[in-house]
């Protein structure tokens, strides 16, 4: 990965977590940690409990906002949703200034999308003075300091003493006391991995969420479709619970065309060249940063047919897939530095989503017509619907009521 001039001003030499760092024997201790400790099914099944209490207490508020006949603003509540369990999940539940952290980290992850003056001029020391930026990193890096060193020692004064309610900060501790590492962690490398956890995590999951809802209402053959398999599937039960989410195949299709027309991260992260080479007869120098337009990938004519309609049916043979092997379709990238975290943004993802479709019918506001809604998106860190998604629920399955 590339390291902006910026960038570095919050990331110095050798502080890096797991997004930035550097490619070699670091890089495959870090990634190897995240496939066998911080990533592993076991560990995303240990937050199991974590995701069905933040799930209920989505589907409450929609049920409330349902009582009372208003649109709800699903784009408020799935990112809430999306970033109380990634929080829970990452810093635990006994963390008492979650707000703090989540408004910390997300100042960064704005600091880090922007394009700076330094960075389109590298060699200019007048960019480098007349630019705010190099303040505001300066001072986003103090903050999140102070702040996670608050956070690391309140995980330190109450060590988890049950493996399976070990949260990933505490994870990272264990390993780091442990003392068996190649390359030993310092507490800087773990703040950052923390951040990017955060980062990589919590936006992706809400964004495929909202653009889910959103084309549902699109399209009602495919709203009802989905309704009828999780309805069928949980009749009976007062509510979803993960061990009912198994036989939702066409939930997973949905999910899996929502991330083809809107990945999350439509450029991926920015990668380095790392030789000389050619691509399609075009020089690319040793260091060039590369942008991969996963967006325009998938919906590519060449590779889709009907590319820009929504139709969950075309991954039903299982051909195509997101797991890296398949170039026309990586929402999660594919390669070495391929999102580790995948079905643990899944797994935020699959259970609300069939909360949302088991309990509630969904309507327009003002008896609008699905043809009405406005799906332009807005570039940011991840590109999102351009206005807020709000919606109407109208209760199918009451919630229980504790
Ligand atoms: C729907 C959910 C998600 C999507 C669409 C997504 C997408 C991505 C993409 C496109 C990349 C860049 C891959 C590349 O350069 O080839 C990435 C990297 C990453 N993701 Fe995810 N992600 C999701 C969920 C998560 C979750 C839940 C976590 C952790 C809690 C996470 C942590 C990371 C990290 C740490 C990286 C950097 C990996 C590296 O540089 O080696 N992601 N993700």
């Amino acid at each position: 990965r590339p390291i902006s001039r910026m960038l570095r001003l919050s990331i110095p030499d050798g502080t890096e977590g797991i997004a930035f760092a550097p490619y070699g024997d670091k890089l495959r201790q870090i990634r190897k940690i995240c496939s066998v400790e911080l990533f592993s099914a076991r560990r995303v099944q240990s937050f199991r409990t974590v995701r069905e209490e933040e799930a209920g207490r989505l589907l409450l508020a929609v049920a409330a906002a349902a009582t009372a006949s208003d649109p709800v603003n699903l784009s408020n509540r799935l990112s809430a949703y999306a970033a109380d369990s990634s929080v829970r999940a990452i810093i635990g539940s006994r963390f008492k200034d979650r707000d703090t952290f989540l408004m910390i980290l997300q100042r960064g992850i704005k600091l880090f999308a922007g394009m700076s003056l330094p960075d389109l001029y590298p060699s200019s020391r007048l960019a480098m003075l007349v630019s705010r930026v190099p303040g505001q990193m300066k001072r986003y890096r103090e903050e999140r300091d102070a702040f996670m060193d608050a956070a690391v020692r309140e995980h330190q004064e109450n060590r988890a003493a049950d493996d399976d309610k070990e949260g990933l900060l505490d994870v990272l501790l264990r390993i780091q006391r442990e003392g068996q590492l190649q390359f030993p962690m310092s507490i800087d490398n773990i703040k950052s991995a923390v951040g990017d956890m955060f980062a990589g995590g919590s936006d992706t999951s809400a964004t495929t969420l909202i653009w889910t809802m959103a084309e549902l209402l699109k399209n009602p053959r495919v709203m009802r479709k989905a309704q009828d398999e999780v309805r069928r599937a949980l009749a009976g039960q007062p509510n979803v619970t993960e061990d009912s989410l198994g036989g939702l195949n066409y939930m997973r299709l949905v999910i899996k065309e929502v991330l083809r027309l809107h990945p999350p991260a439509p450029l991926l992260l920015p990668r380095e060249c790392m030789n000389d080479c050619r691509v399609l007869g075009f020089d690319v120098p040793k260091g060039t940063m590369v942008l991969v337009n996963a967006w325009a990938v998938s919906r590519d004519p060449a590779h889709w047919d009907a590319a820009e309609e929504f139709i969950p049916e075309r991954f039903e043979r299982g051909e195509v897939d997101f797991k890296g092997a398949d170039m026309e379709y990586t929402p999660f990238g594919a390669g070495r530095r391929m999102c580790p975290g995948m079905s643990f943004g899944l797994a935020n993802v699959e259970l609300a989503l069939a909360g949302l479709l088991y309990h509630f019918d969904w309507e327009l506001p003002g008896g609008a017509q699905a043809k009405e809604l406005d799906m332009t998106e807005k570039m940011g860190v991840t590109v999102r619907l351009r206005r807020d998604l709000l919606l109407v629920p109208v209760v199918r399955v009451p919630l229980p009521l504790d």
